[in-house]
């Protein structure tokens, strides 16, 4: 039978991502959550990790809130006129069945020991001082597609902590879950903590789609 044709659309279909081999959905009403192991080749996080090296630099946050260990990572955007970066963004808009072009730059992150991200949502606040100046060309994000690219030796964990799930990190494991409710408002379920690495360094990548083509203001 001839695979069904990879959808192009603007959001996310979750049957398309149900439907790949392997992947699992977390079974919880509020938040609509997979898990892909093994997505990304062993090769291909060894591959990023290096750009990751190469580029790092420290994390940034909109909505400043005063905590400056708010998100204590480093940082960088993985350029796609790199053709393995391109083939490792193809993928990922494949997996999701999204338009690549509603996709953000791949994001690269560092933690070292102690670093973490507090528990935050990838969605813009509508009601935030930055809405204005981040979402008023791409609009707001809409799924996050996060890979893990190795395993540090302890701590490092995604912490979904409003509907009480914990995913370790795992050399190719991908998370994919969608920031939005069905009405298209955002899901305050979605919020997450990088937890802090105890011990040995932990890289990911992160892609970020929006609810219009992504345009870099
Ligand atoms: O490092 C993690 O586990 C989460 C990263 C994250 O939430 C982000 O980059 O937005
Ligand atoms: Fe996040």
């Amino acid at each position: 039978m001839p695979s069904p044709a990879i959808p192009v659309a603007a959001d996310a279909d979750p049957k398309w991502i149900a439907s790949h081999p392997r992947v699992q959905r977390v079974p919880r009403r509020n938040l609509t959550l997979f898990i892909q192991r093994h997505f990304l080749t062993a090769e291909e996080c060894t591959g990023l990790i290096a750009r990751i090296e190469a580029r790092r630099r420290p994390s940034t946050i909109a909505d400043a809130n005063g905590d400056t260990a708010f998100r204590t990572s480093e940082t960088c955007d993985l350029d796609t006129a790199d053709p393995f970066v391109a083939a490792i963004d193809e993928k990922l808009a494949a997996f999701a069945g999204i338009d690549p072009a509603f996709g953000e730059p791949i994001q690269g992150q560092r933690y070292a020991v102690g670093q973490e991200f507090k528990p935050h949502t990838d969605y813009f606040d509508p009601a935030g001082l930055d809405f204005v100046r981040y979402c008023s060309l791409s609009g707001n994000r809409t799924w996050t597609l996060m890979v893990y690219l190795n395993q540090p030796s302890a701590g490092g964990a995604t912490r979904f902590v409003k509907i009480g799930k914990m995913v370790q990190p795992e050399s190719g494991k991908l998370l994919a879950w969608n920031n939005r409710l069905e009405t298209g408002r955002c899901n305050d379920s979605s919020l997450h903590h990088g937890m802090k690495v105890r011990s040995g360094v932990k890289y990911i990548i992160t892609k970020w789609y929006r609810e219009k083509i992504w345009v870099e203001s």
